[in-house]
């Protein structure tokens, strides 16, 4: 297990050691210890997952203190655009944004600390799991618009599916507004 730091803090990049033979593949998808040592928390509570139409848009997410989460995410089959922007207001990456394309032939997963709007694009179709360290609490659901012109994210998927709900998520501008 290959374990990276990313250049913002607590956010981490993971790639598991993978072992092929004849019959196929086997690798460890979580291994508490080791993704431990690599700084990843050991309190989650909570695995998701979703299935994406190729072109699906979901995010930006988060939920509010004291339902904030963390979350190790990766693809079972498929391939997406995870996108992650740091609002924690006191970083010195706040409003910053990063993407990183998981892939099921290198199994990579990435640790979204709590503090953090996560969202993805399905590049392919693509079957998300994911692991939190909170659980869902609907009154905490919060999240900025996926197109926020200042945030000016390239989703690399044309004329994206974005649920309603999605649809009507906060600018940049008005979360900010909400923290400050
Ligand atoms: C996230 C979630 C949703 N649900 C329900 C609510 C709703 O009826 C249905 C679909 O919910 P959503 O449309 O919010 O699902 P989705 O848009 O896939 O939401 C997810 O997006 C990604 C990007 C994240 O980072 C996740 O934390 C989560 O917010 O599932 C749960 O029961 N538990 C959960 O933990």
């Amino acid at each position: 297990m290959n374990i990276i730091e990313t250049d913002i803090e607590g956010l981490v990049e993971i790639y598991p050691s993978i072992f092929k033979d004849d019959r196929g593949y086997f690798f460890e998808s979580y291994q508490q210890e080791k993704l431990n040592e690599g700084g990843i928390p050991p309190n989650f509570v909570q695995d998701n997952q979703s299935f994406s139409l190729k072109g699906t848009v979901r995010g930006l997410h988060l939920q509010k203190e004291p339902w904030a989460q963390g979350k190790l995410v990766r693809v079972v089959k498929g391939k997406v655009l995870d996108v992650v922007v740091d609002l924690r207001p006191l970083s010195s990456t706040f409003g910053q944004s990063r993407s990183f394309v998981l892939d099921d032939s290198k199994n990579n997963m990435l640790y979204v600390p709590e503090g953090f709007a996560h969202g993805f694009s399905a590049l392919e179709d693509s079957i998300f799991h994911y692991k939190c360290t909170n659980y869902y609490n609907k009154a905490s659901e919060s999240g900025i618009i996926w197109n926020d012109s200042t945030l000016n994210i390239d989703w690399k998927v044309d004329n994206p599916i974005v649920s309603d709900k999605d649809m009507q998520l906060l600018s940049f501008a008005e979360f900010k507004a909400t923290l400050f």
